[in-house]
């Protein structure tokens, strides 16, 4: 018999649009048994941030040498600093059935949904780009002229909605945790419908 895999579930969308905060809500959900992939990244740690909790925190050398070894399923340069998926983990924790969720940039999202056709590819965009231009300023941690870069990146960015399965507004925080919870439970159940109906043909258990 074939062993069961868990789905790859991959959060992305543009800059700014919540990605961080949507996934942190996802997870503080009691119900919510998804595993986290954790990041490595070359970017200096953050106050409160914790080596091998929030990111595998690593230095621009070896970052490389992991690119080299080819431990990475995606990896991409984000605001001068990488940041990629160590790819142990993710086939590891498939394998044993468990779902994984990745909460990446869409560069990086690109590059899984090639290798991952099968995942389950969920793009965040804001309720509107004036609400995405307020919600990068709130943030704060950008100059004006480095906000309308990042304005300007989300436009291109928002242009790969097509390349994904389901679009969640993030309108508030809540609803976009909902929608998330609820569209993996429809991939599942359709997913295992499908399964059952082809072995039922095929007259396999
Ligand atoms: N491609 C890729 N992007 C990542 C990865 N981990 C985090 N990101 C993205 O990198 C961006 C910057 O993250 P971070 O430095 O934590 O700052 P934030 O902008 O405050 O969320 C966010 O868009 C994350 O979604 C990863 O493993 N691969
Ligand atoms: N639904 C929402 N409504 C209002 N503000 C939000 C919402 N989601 C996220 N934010 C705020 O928008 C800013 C960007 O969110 P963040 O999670 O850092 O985005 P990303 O990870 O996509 O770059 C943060 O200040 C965050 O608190």
């Amino acid at each position: 018999m074939e062993e069961e895999k868990g789905l790859l579930i991959v959060l992305s969308g543009p800059s700014g649009v919540g990605k961080g905060t949507v996934r942190k809500a996802v997870f503080s959900e009691p119900d919510v048994q998804f595993a986290y992939s954790i990041s490595a990244t070359s970017r200096p740690m953050r106050p409160g941030e914790v080596d091998g909790v929030d990111y595998f925190f690593k230095t621009r050398e070896q970052f490389e040498r992991m690119i080299e070894r080819d431990e990475l399923l995606e990896y991409t340069e984000y605001v001068g600093n990488y940041y990629g998926t160590p790819v142990d983990y993710v086939q590891k924790t498939l394998a044993e059935g468990k779902d994984v969720f990745l909460e990446i940039e869409v560069e990086g999202a690109k590059q899984v949904r090639k290798k991952f056709p099968e995942g389950l590819f969920i793009f965040l965009i804001p309720p509107s780009l004036q609400e995405l231009e307020s919600r990068i300023k709130l943030r704060g941690t950008e100059s004006i002229h480095l906000i309308e870069n990042r304005l300007s990146v989300a436009k291109d960015e928002l242009k790969m909605m097509g390349l994904y399965d389901y679009v969640v507004e993030n309108d508030q925080v809540e609803n976009a945790v909902q929608k998330i919870k609820a569209i993996v439970t429809a991939e599942h159940c359709r997913r295992s419908r499908v399964e059952n109906r082809f072995k039922k043909i095929l007259g396999v258990e």
